[in-house]
């Protein structure tokens, strides 16, 4: 406990192990007298803020987390029954179908919002619990209630909660108190012991105050208001913190700390375990994909806007270039190129618009991962199966229409026709994907959505401009432009695709003439530039394998991360 800023939720990520790496830190977390970091899984941390998926309901958000918490052996009903049971605990039962709620959409208030996450990391009664400020924003009387509930859950566990503002009920919950001001720790002992030891100092608690009030009023330095000291008149906070601090020291509680700690340092007691009996990985797969669904049906920002938008943009495409395909003209080449550029790069472009949701995604994973709920390999599988349907919708319903309206290939008969179709189809899907997986690396690097999103644009623009179209791939400057970043760049691929599937066998005119003796293949080598050893299809192939490629390094460095920020690694 301590007045706000003093350094609590500080403290609890030095002991919980999530101190980022360049804060500078000392000392050893002992957990039962061992040397012991906390690795995901080790303890549950329910921190300030509350990352939670927005679009599911208060009963949906503990079932899926109950499910992938929970062992396999254990029966759904009795993951249900104990879902239910800590939804009633955190005294949520009214809310059950409320829907978190976020930006845009009112859900939980924020107190709820704060139980419902305590809700999730108490599902699996952990050993070592820790709670950063878990009564903010409720009002006195829940607050007491959560914290009893809790505290009834204590038997074999060791609880750390951050907090201000305790009322006197809720204060006496708690065995010890560590009373901390600008990172210094002016009491740490038995709470019942707190108000003896201030007035033992010449601060006694006023009657009728509650004790809780009294100590942070006492060590609030930020206001610098002068405290009444007994009987010898006013005194300057920070003296009086000084006081407080070289009291403590020399006092009979801390020497009782310290004896408490050699004694349980030579007990030698038991190592905390991983907790290693969550679902199965199969299982993890399966809710993560089916949780991951449902937020994206239902986040109308991670796949229905794009569609609304993709399908006005194709319906501007096919009105733009209204038939093109079935003209025979010279001015036609130009016109095919120019269509086929815009679907491979800007109307994939646009999958930039569900980073937002991704990244918020992403911050419900990297607090359910370090809390050890699963594996990011679960994480990576379920959000790649679950956005396939969407993105299938997304590139076969404007596809079409532009494809159709263009009036692009129809080949010699309908089984060509349609293949030829396919294949645009199929190279927007692939190219939407390879767009997502980039957003997904360039959001495991840079978590800020902002930010991420003018990189993210950044990376695209560099790709877009080196793709062959607005510079044909001879005039490419050699350095950078054209080695590496042309064959980086999924957009060579698919434009060459896409130009492939659409001039080979056919035949323009020349400029001025009426006759077709144009070959298609003459413009793909000639005007285009485009690489004739190889067939469309390995162009397809070569995007596919940029998918594999761009996912797993996503994994790898989602992997990287989470190592770097596990505490485990850092004592290795
Ligand atoms: N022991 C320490 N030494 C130096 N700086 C510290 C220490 N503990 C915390 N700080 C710094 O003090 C600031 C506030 O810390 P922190 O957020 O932990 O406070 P808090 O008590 O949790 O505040 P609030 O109650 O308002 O959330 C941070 O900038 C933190 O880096």
């Amino acid at each position: 406990m301590g007045p706000s800023g003093c350094g609590k939720s500080t403290l609890l990520d030095a002991l919980a192990g999530r101190l980022d790496s360049n804060t500078g830190q000392s000392g050893d977390i002992l957990v039962n007298g061992r040397r012991q970091a906390l690795a995901y899984g080790t303890s549950a941390y329910v921190t300030q803020d509350d990352a939670l998926i927005a679009t599911l309901t208060v009963k949906e958000a503990v079932y899926y987390s109950a499910q992938l918490q929970l062992p396999n052996s254990m029966p759904k009903s009795e993951k249900k029954e104990r879902a239910e049971m800590t939804i009633r605990e955190m005294g949520l039962q009214d809310a059950m179908n409320t829907r978190v709620g976020g930006w845009g959409q009112k859900g939980l208030s924020g107190g709820q919002k704060r139980r419902l996450s305590i809700c999730i990391e108490i599902l699996t009664r952990p050993k070592l619990l820790f709670l950063d400020e878990p009564t903010s924003g409720l009002d006195s009387a829940a607050s007491y209630y959560v914290m009893s509930r809790i505290a009834r859950q204590r038997a074999g566990k060791t609880i750390l909660a951050s907090i201000h503002q305790p009322s006197a009920e809720v204060f006496s919950l708690f065995q010890n108190v560590c009373l901390l001001s600008s990172g210094r720790t002016i009491y740490f002992g038995p709470t019942n012991a707190a108000n003896g030891f201030f007035a033992s100092n010449g601060f006694p608690c006023p009657t009728l105050q509650n004790p809780s009030d009294h100590f942070l009023k006492t060590i609030n330095t930020d206001f610098d208001e002068d405290i009444e000291e007994g009987s010898t008149g006013k005194m300057r906070t920070e003296e009086v913190i000084s006081i407080l601090i070289e009291s403590y020291k020399s006092s009979i509680n801390y020497q009782e700390v310290q004896r408490q700690v050699d004694e349980i340092c030579s007990e030698n007691g038991e190592e905390l375990e991983k907790r290693r009996d969550n679902a199965n990985f199969i299982s993890q797969c399966s809710v993560l994909t089916r949780r991951s669904s449902v937020n994206m049906f239902r986040d109308l920002g991670y796949y229905w806007m794009r569609l609304v938008v993709y399908t006005v943009l194709a319906l501007g495409i096919g009105t733009i270039y209204y038939d093109v395909g079935s003209g025979k003209s010279y001015n036609s080449i130009q016109a095919r190129g120019s269509m086929l550029m815009f679907v491979a790069s800007f109307l994939t472009f646009m999958a930039i618009g569900g980073f937002p949701s991704f990244v918020e995604e992403m911050k419900v994973f990297q607090r359910e991962r370090l809390n050890g709920h699963y594996d990011s390999s679960a994480f990576v599988i379920g959000n790649i199966v679950s956005a396939l349907p969407y993105l299938l919708l997304v590139s076969l319903i404007p596809g079409s229409i532009a494809y159709y309206l263009a009036g692009l290939e129809k080949g010699v008969g309908p089984g060509e026709a349609f293949e030829h179709f396919i294949y645009f189809c199929t190279i927007l899907f692939v190219s939407m994907m390879l767009v997502e997986s980039l957003m997904m690396i360039v959001a495991s690097v840079v978590p800020n959505f902002l930010m991420g999103i003018i990189v993210g644009a950044g990376i695209q623009g560099l790709m877009v401009l080196s793709g062959g179209f607005f510079r044909y791939p001879n005039d490419l400057p050699a350095p950078f432009w054209k080695y590496p970043l042309y064959y980086i760049a999924f957009h060579k691929y698919a434009y060459q695709g896409l130009y492939k599937s659409e001039f080979e066998g056919r035949t323009f005119c020349r400029p001025g003439e009426n006759l077709p003796t144009l070959s298609g293949e003459s413009i793909l080598r000639n005007t285009w530039q485009v690489e004739m050893t190889y067939s469309k299809w390995v162009d397809i192939a070569i995007l596919f394998g940029m998918v594999v490629v761009y996912r797993s390094l996503f994994w790898l460095i989602v992997k990287a991360v989470m190592s770097a920020n596990d505490p485990a690694e850092l004592l290795q």
